[in-house]
C-alpha cells in the first residue's frame, strides 16, 4: 500500500489490511452495532466464511458467533496452553487482599451470627461456605462452646483472624470449589509474525469488531479450563484502571454440561445491587439456576461484550456498564475450555495511540 504522511500528528492504522492514515484526534474507539435484540449481521472473513453476528442481549450488548474458530483452530489453543502449562487461577480479590480479616458484625450487636461468619468469609477470602461448613468449623475448632450458633466477642477472642486463615485454606485445598473462582489458566503471548494460527485470530477478530489490528495487537489473550466443579462467580472483567473495552470469550473446546457464561443483571431495569446481594446472585457456583440470560458453551462459539462504553468527549474508554456483570456457571460433566481475548485501553489516549504507532507494522502484512 502506498502511504502519503503527511503531518505529524498523524496515525497510520490498519484495518482490514488497509492503511489509513487520520489524525490523532479523529481516531476513536467504536462498538458493534447490535441494534436490537436477535437483529443479526453478516461478515465475511480474510478466508471467504460468512459469520453471524447475532445480538442476543442489549443491555448489555452481547454479541454470539458460532464457529467463530474452526475445530483445529481450537485444538491448536489447546495444545499451545498444555504446552506452555496452566496454573490455577487467581481473582483480582486474592492478589490485592492485605491479609486482613473484617468481621461482617452487620446489626452491631456486637456478635457473630452463621450469616455474619458467612460474609466475613467472603469478604477476606473470596470463599463462599454453607451455613453446615460453618458449624462444622465452630466444632472443628471447638469455638462455639454453648452451641448457639453466634460467636460473641469472647468466643471470638480465642478464634484470630490467623486461625480462621489457616481453617478455610486447608478447607478449599479439599473444597477448591468453595472458592469464587475454581479453574486453571494461561497467559499466553504468541508472536504473530511467527504463529499464522494466532495471526489470523487477531486478524479475524479486529475484522469483526472493526478495531484497528494495531490496538488488537495490545490485547491479552488467555486460555482457561475448568473441570468438574469449576466456575467463577459473577464479577467486572475490569477495574478502572487497566480497563478493557470488549472481551470476547471464546469457548473453544466443550464436551461438557454447565458451564454456560451467566450474566445475572441482564436486561433488568435498574443493576440492583441489593437485590444481586440479596438473592446472592454474585454466587454463580449455587445460583446459576436463578439467572436468566445465559449463553451454553459450544466448541469455536464466541461471545463478544463491552466492559465500557466509549466516552462521548475523547471517544476512548468511558464509563463501565455495569450490566456487564457475569461469571461461569459451574460445569457438572465434562471439561470446558475458553480463551479470552481482551481488548484494552488505558485512560491515557495519547499513550495509547502512542503504543499503537510502534505496533504499526506494515511489513507483517506481506508475507
Ligand atoms: O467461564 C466463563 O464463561 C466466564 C469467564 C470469565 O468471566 C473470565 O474469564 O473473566
Ligand atoms: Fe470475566
Amino acid at each position: 500500500s502506498l502511504i502519503l504522511a503527511t503531518d505529524t500528528n498523524d496515525i497510520c492504522l490498519t484495518s482490514n489490511g488497509v492503511v489509513t492514515c487520520q489524525k490523532e484526534s479523529s481516531v476513536n474507539l467504536t462498538r458493534i452495532d447490535g441494534k436490537k435484540e436477535n437483529h443479526i449481521d453478516q461478515v465475511t472473513l480474510a478466508d471467504g466464511r460468512h459469520i453471524n453476528l447475532h445480538t442476543v442481549s442489549v443491555k448489555p450488548l452481547i454479541i454470539e458467533i458460532q464457529d467463530f474458530l474452526t475445530k483445529e483452530e481450537c485444538e491448536y489453543f489447546i495444545q499451545l496452553a498444555k504446552d506452555e502449562g496452566l496454573e490455577n487461577s487467581q481473582t483480582y480479590h486474592n492478589k490485592n487482599r492485605k491479609g486482613q480479616v473484617e468481621l461482617y458484625d452487620t446489626n452491631r450487636d456486637k456478635k457473630l451470627s452463621v450469616e455474619e461468619m458467612s460474609l466475613t468469609i467472603q469478604g477476606a477470602f473470596d470463599t463462599y461456605l454453607d451455613n453446615s461448613d460453618i458449624l462444622q468449623m465452630y466444632k472443628d475448632e471447638n469455638i462455639d462452646k454453648n452451641n448457639d450458633e453466634i460467636l460473641t466477642p469472647d468466643e471470638l477472642k480465642n478464634f484470630s483472624p490467623s486461625k480462621l486463615e489457616k481453617y478455610i485454606k486447608k478447607l478449599l485445598k479439599k473444597h477448591p470449589e468453595k472458592h469464587s473462582r475454581y479453574s486453571q489458566q494461561v497467559w499466553l503471548y504468541p508472536d504473530s509474525s511467527k504463529d499464522p494460527v494466532f495471526k489470523t485470530l487477531q486478524e479475524r477478530v479486529s475484522t469483526i469488531v472493526n478495531l484497528p489490528i494495531e490496538l488488537i495487537r495490545m490485547s491479552d489473550f488467555q486460555v482457561v479450563t475448568y473441570d468438574i466443579k469449576g466456575h467463577y462467580n459473577a464479577h467486572f472483567d475490569s477495574a478502572m484502571k487497566d480497563k478493557s473495552h470488549r472481551c470476547c470469550t471464546r469457548n473453544i473446546k466443550t464436551k461438557c454440561q454447565g458451564g454456560e457464561t451467566a450474566f445475572p443483571v441482564a436486561n433488568n431495569d435498574t443493576v440492583d445491587t441489593y437485590e444481586v446481594q440479596n438473592k446472592n446472585l454474585v454466587n454463580l457456583y449455587k445460583n446459576c439456576k436463578d439467572v436468566s440470560l445465559k449463553i451454553s458453551p459450544k466448541q469455536g462459539k464466541a461471545i463478544i461484550w463491552y466492559n465500557h462504553f466509549v466516552d462521548t468527549e475523547d471517544g476512548w474508554m468511558g464509563d463501565m456498564d455495569n450490566y456487564t456483570l457475569h461469571g461461569g456457571c459451574p460445569v457438572i460433566r465434562g471439561r470446558k475450555w475458553i480463551a479470552n481475548f481482551w481488548i484494552k485501553t488505558t485512560d491515557n489516549k495519547s499513550e495509547d495511540l502512542e503504543k499503537m504507532k510502534r505496533l504499526h507494522k506494515p511489513d507483517i502484512l506481506s508475507d
